[in-house]
């Protein structure tokens, strides 16, 4: 019998692993991410791990397992993945790559919306009533929630300022991150979060002290990447000379405790939820399933040959919302995603004794949170 041991929060889990589909018994066990460790893991032997962000992959977790065969996460983001280590091991890995490129891209609308409306025309009309002078959005990192970005920037007649080092010059990626960080009306960031040791453009600290400062004080700047990739240090320190800067977290850096002090500062904050919409978490879910039948095959399921399945259209209720008809009247767009009360709740989840929202807190607000729609991007 083949064991998943899988995190309870990926969406849909038992409508893709399930005896039907797989044509055979197998034993699925859902858990807590955060909960999975090497003792579960010795309990179970399982032969494959169904993750998302929040369960470390690493040697301390399988040093003293031999089942495990295959490791999916149904996220963008791998940096909870040792993935030299699992390569060493022959244990095969995947990702989710660009599951929820147009949640979080749509977030980051949202957001954007949500603080300066006036920037619906296009045109930067706090910095002159007679020229036309377009909105610039600065994006730091244009792989596909960035490149996806920049799509929706063009079609609101914006100007993009990209910086991504490890990507060719192209009408995006057309600044340098002095730049970038100069001259944006707003900011936005999509790098992954990585360090030193594994990249000559480590992303921990991008926005640190000397990163702020170049920074105008007008511009809002956004972090929907990772919390580690702002020292939120040097991001306090910098409120006290800039109070008016308008900084929207959906990350941080002590995730998922989040200080009292720091959200008091900030214009929107959110518990990690840009890309939780009903698409961006049932695609993340069919891109690990996908892989799992190309990692077991036919041999490893018991020489069942096992069809390809897409549940999405199945799973997914019908979408009535389009970015065509959304972008005709902005306060449809305001009804659509309410991002003040995400932020509204993260801000009322503060345990006064701790003055932060303590790890129950935040994880509750995620793992019941009333995951939004994507509106269906079409030019
Ligand atoms: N808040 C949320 O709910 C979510 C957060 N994420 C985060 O967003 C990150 C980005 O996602 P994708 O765009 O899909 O990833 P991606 O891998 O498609 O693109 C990342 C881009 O960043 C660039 N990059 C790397 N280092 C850089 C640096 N120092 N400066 C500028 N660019 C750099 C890479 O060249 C790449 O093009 C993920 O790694 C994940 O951590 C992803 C999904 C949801
Ligand atoms: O895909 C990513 O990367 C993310 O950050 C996820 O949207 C976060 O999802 P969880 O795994 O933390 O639920």
């Amino acid at each position: 019998m083949l064991t998943i041991l899988a995190d309870s929060n990926i969406a849909h889990l038992h409508d893709y692993f399930n005896e039907h589909i797989l044509q055979q018994p197998i034993n699925v066990i859902a858990v807590a991410g955060r909960d999975i460790d090497a003792t579960m893991i010795a309990e179970y032997q399982p032969d494959a791990l169904l993750i998302r962000s929040v369960t470390p992959i690493n040697a301390e977790l399988l040093k003293d397992n031999d089942s495990v065969k295959y490791v999916g996460s149904a996220t963008i983001g791998t940096d909870h993945v040792d993935q030299d280590y699992l390569r060493e091991r022959g244990i095969y890995f995947s990702n989710a790559a660009g599951c929820s490129k147009h949640s979080v891209a749509q977030y980051v609308l949202t957001a954007i919306f949500n603080l300066r409306p006036q920037y619906w025309g296009g045109n930067n009309s706090d910095i002159t009533d007679s020229q036309t002078v377009p909105i610039k959005l600065g994006i730091i990192g244009l792989g596909n929630i960035g490149s996806t970005l920049a799509g929706y920037a063009a079609d609101l007649g914006w100007q993009v300022l990209g910086y991504d080092p490890l990507l060719p010059a192209s009408d995006i990626n057309n600044a340098s991150f002095e730049q970038v960080l100069s001259e944006s009306d707003v900011i936005s960031l999509h790098v992954p979060l990585t360090r030193a040791t594994d990249s000559d453009y480590s992303t921990y600290h991008l926005i640190d002290k000397q990163a702020l400062a170049k920074i105008a004080n007008t511009t809002i700047l956004i972090n929907s990447a990772r919390g580690p990739v702002i020292s939120e240090a040097d991001l306090l320190s910098d409120f006290e000379r800039n109070p008016q800067r308008q900084v929207v977290l959906d990350v941080f850096e002590h995730e998922p405790v989040v200080s009292a002090e720091l959200l008091n500062q900030l214009a929107i904050a959110t518990p990690h939820i840009a890309g939780y919409t009903l698409e961006g978490k049932l695609r993340g879910t069919q891109i690990i399933f996908d892989e799992f039948l190309t990692v077991f095959g036919p041999q490893g399921l018991g020489d069942v040959a096992v069809e390809a399945v897409y549940l999405m259209d199945e799973l997914l209720p019908e979408n009535p919302y389009r970015w065509q008809q959304l972008k005709q009247a902005p306060e449809q767009l305001a009804k659509f995603y309410d991002i003040k009360a995400d932020d509204a709740l993260l801000g009322e989840s503060v345990d006064n004794e701790a003055q932060a929202v303590l790890a129950e807190k935040f994880d509750g607000l995620r793992k019941n949170y009333a995951l939004r729609r994507e509106w269906l991007f079409e030019r």
